[in-house]
């Protein structure tokens, strides 16, 4: 690990729970940003070890400019980048070169400034349907995960990403899975799409639920006061209060769930109290 990673882990908040995930809580963005780093850092070393790739999948929004200490030293020069696979847990169904696209967020912020083959980088088809992207984006998974760029789950035949990261918005959405949305119920397919996205832009594909919750990690990537309700409402033992969090529903089966919440997020939290 890291020497400043190092030093941020164990100033940082740590707790944990078997259903919930670890929490990671950390004073400031920055320390956040470093430990993140660090985190995928090992995930990426741990994965290349054991099967020869890391297929890593992102989502948009905050997510990006928080790994972006990925760009710099050390990872920059020490992460087997060519032995990335790279996929999009959400897109929005807008062209690549569009403002709103998840992909173009990503390659401006983190892919062009790292040694990723780019054929290894899986972005959506913009140049059909939102609901033919999804199936297009499953034909794609469904091809990886035959010569096992991807790995398979043993339970349900989903495929088993190595690390599957999410941000969370204010209403409690991950990917593009929104509350009381019927893509929450989607069960037999692994990219879904939807054209009424309560956030814009309307159009979208999303992985499912069943794939988000077979992955080997998910981390939860959240900043901002204006997100603490959602956080406690995902996290806390609210009884039946909020069935229909999305947050609330990622609860990978035997996968690691890790929460990377900077102080504002985290605090309405339960634990928060404690840990003053
Ligand atoms: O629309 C989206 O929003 C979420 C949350 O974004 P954030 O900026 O509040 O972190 C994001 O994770 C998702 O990929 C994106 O499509």
């Amino acid at each position: 690990m890291h020497v400043e990673a190092q030093r941020i882990r164990a100033m940082a908040f740590f707790g944990a729970h078997k259903d919930t995930g670890e929490k990671r809580i950390h004073e400031s963005l920055d320390e956040l940003r470093t430990d993140l780093a660090d985190y995928i850092a090992q995930l990426s070393e741990m994965s290349v070890k054991e099967r020869g790739v890391f297929a890593i999948a992102l989502s948009g929004g905050s997510l990006i400019g928080l790994m972006g200490k990925l760009c710099e030293a050390p990872y920059n020069k020490t992460v087997d980048w060519a032995k990335w696979y790279i996929f999009w847990a959400d897109e929005r169904v807008v062209g690549k070169s569009h403002a709103d696209s998840n992909y173009k967020l990503a390659k401006d912020g983190l892919l062009s400034k790292v040694p990723i083959v780019p054929s290894h980088v899986h972005s959506i088809n913009d140049s059909v349907s939102a609901e033919q992207a999804a199936n297009d984006y499953e034909f794609v998974i469904r091809q990886l995960v035959r010569t096992r760029v991807i790995n398979v789950s043993e339970i349900n035949d989903c495929p088993k990403f190595d690390l599957i990261l999410l941000g969370m918005g204010p209403d409690g959405h991950v990917a593009s899975l929104f509350p009381n949305h019927p893509v929450l119920d989607e069960n037999n397919e692994w990219v879904t799409f939807l054209t009424d996205s309560p956030k814009p832009p309307p159009e979208r594909i999303t992985f499912t639920l069943p794939v988000i919750n077979s992955a080997s990690n998910v981390a939860v990537v959240v900043t901002g006061g204006s997100k603490s309700e959602a956080v406690h409402l995902a996290i806390d033992d609210v009884g039946p209060a909020c069935p229909s969090l999305p947050a609330r529903m990622v609860r990978p089966t035997k996968g690691k769930l890790v929460w990377f919440l900077e102080k504002a997020a985290s605090s309405k939290l339960d634990s928060a109290q404690f840990s003053e």
